[in-house]
């Protein structure tokens, strides 16, 4: 293994994260291709930058308290090669001469930076990283301890915390920021009419229409590089199949998708619209997000329409309650999906969630308008934080809209799962359910 390009790999794609906003999932393949790695060798770089950015705030208090200076001060350049190597010593269990050596070797011939990283990252080695957090949270509340052990910021194991406790199960946090920093398994979804959900030989998941990928590449799978099967957590499944199977589809429906970008859910409801002569009209503000929504529903027939714009714009005129079925899977913070997406708890500030939930009122306001009478929203998001689920949906009923007992419709979909005491609503957990955490709650007019 030629593990020096691996780490370079690796330390580019932190880099970029911190520096530019870059999105790790993105990046990293391409800098994978542009680098010719061996398959063992690009296991090697998304182990390593995937598992340095889950878990970067405990490597940057490990960091400051070996270097004696705060992370601030330390170049960008310099604490990304740092941090690829405090994540080798203390999680990867590679030889510390590899990790120490190897990883400063990026640093080129900047002796400054280089013998900076070499005593820090020696340092590093010399004491177990679980003695040096012990150290340093001594003094510390439960909440940071664990925040810091966990790597999670703590406002977001707070938020966790509060909405694990409103279902009396507090008990499970540990469990579920275990859950957090394990990376999960593709889930794969057979469309509706379109793929058999046996043709693919994988564990069954939550969803009635998903299986466990195979190890390996699934875009070298027949079915997935053909279009009939999709990759997809199983949660999403859910949300789409709740509103789509919640009572039997009269044809001629109209079905609208109010935030379709990038398109798995709207793939997935155009097929089940498809297979019971309903209408799906999909919609998304961002146009280039609206293209991967024409993207993942090429293929479908009949072909959904794709509009771009504001979903609040729904109705007025003649969108007034012009839909049987609407979901508004609502732009959130994600808090639901960090298993999935190794730098998102850190890019997240709790700044975020008052602007998302205004947001999420007013798109609710539109689905409400949007529509017809008798008909069904469903208000899903992929955050479990209590200001973007229960208190949003808490507006519903000044809308002129009720709740529908979405538990009994996903114990239908998906007998035996098992679900909290959220009322009408559905919440689920990767620890729990093997999903991301969606939030789900299907409303219907008063
Ligand atoms: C959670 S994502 C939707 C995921 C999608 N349903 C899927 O399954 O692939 C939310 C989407 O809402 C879009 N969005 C944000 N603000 C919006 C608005 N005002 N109107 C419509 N879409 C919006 C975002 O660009 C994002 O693509």
């Amino acid at each position: 293994m030629s593990g020096a390009s691996a780490r370079e790999v690796a330390r580019d794609v932190v880099l970029a994260v911190a520096r530019d906003d870059a999105y790790a999932n993105l990046l990293l393949p391409a800098r994978i291709r542009e680098a010719g790695l061996t398959p063992a060798d690009a296991g090697f770089a998304t182990e390593l930058a995937y598992g340095t950015l889950r878990w970067q705030g405990q490597h940057d208090a490990l960091i400051a308290d070996a270097a004696g200076r705060s992370i601030d001060a330390i170049d960008p350049t310099t604490l990304a090669t740092l941090r690829i190597g405090s994540h080798q010593l203390s999680r990867m269990r590679t030889p510390v001469h590899a990790a120490v050596h190897e990883t400063v070797a990026l640093l080129g011939s900047h002796r400054g930076r280089a013998g900076f990283a070499n005593a820090v990252l020696r340092r590093l080695s010399e004491v177990p990283a679980e003695e040096r957090l012990a150290r340093l949270t001594a003094d510390a509340s439960d909440d940071d301890r664990l925040a810091l052990e966990t790597a999670h910021p703590a406002w977001v194991l707070r938020a966790l915390r509060r909405t694990l406790d409103r279902e009396g199960a507090g008990d499970e946090l540990g469990a579920l920021l275990a859950a957090d920093n394990d990376p999960p398994a593709v889930q794969l979804v057979a469309l509706p009419g379109i793929a058999d959900p046996d043709a693919v030989d994988g564990a069954e998941t939550a969803s009635p229409i998903g299986r466990v990928a195979p190890p390996g590449d699934p875009a070298r799978l027949p079915q997935v590089a053909d279009g009939s099967w999709r990759v997809q957590d199983a949660g999403s499944q859910l949300a789409a199949l709740a509103l789509t199977r919640a009572r039997p589809v009269q044809a001629g429906e109209r079905w609208l998708d109010l935030c379709a970008g990038p398109g798995g859910k709207a793939a997935l409801m155009a097929a089940e619209a498809a297979a019971a002569g309903a209408t799906l009209e999909a919609n998304e503000l961002l146009p280039h997000r609206a293209r991967l929504v024409r993207e993942a529903v090429r293929g479908i027939q009949p072909r959904p329409d794709v509009v771009t714009g504001d979903g609040r714009r729904y109705g007025r005129g003649e969108t007034a309650g012009a839909f049987d079925r609407v979901l508004l899977d609502a732009p959130c913070t994600g808090l639901g999906a960090l298993r999935r997406r190794p730098e998102a708890r850190w890019r997240k500030q709790p700044t975020d969630v008052p602007e998302l939930a205004a947001l999420q009122v007013e798109l609710l306001e539109a689905a409400a308008r949007a529509v017809a009478p008798g008909g069904l929203v469903a208000y899903v998001t992929c955050s479990p934080h209590l200001a973007e689920t229960r208190a949003v949906v808490d507006r519903a009923a000044a809308l002129g809209l009720v709740p529908v007992d979405t538990r009994a419709v996903v114990r239908e979909l998906s007998p035996g799962i098992e679900l909290g005491e959220t009322g009408d609503a559905v919440q689920l957990w990767p620890h729990r359910n093997g999903t991301d955490a969606m939030f789900v709650q299907l409303l219907t007019t008063k």
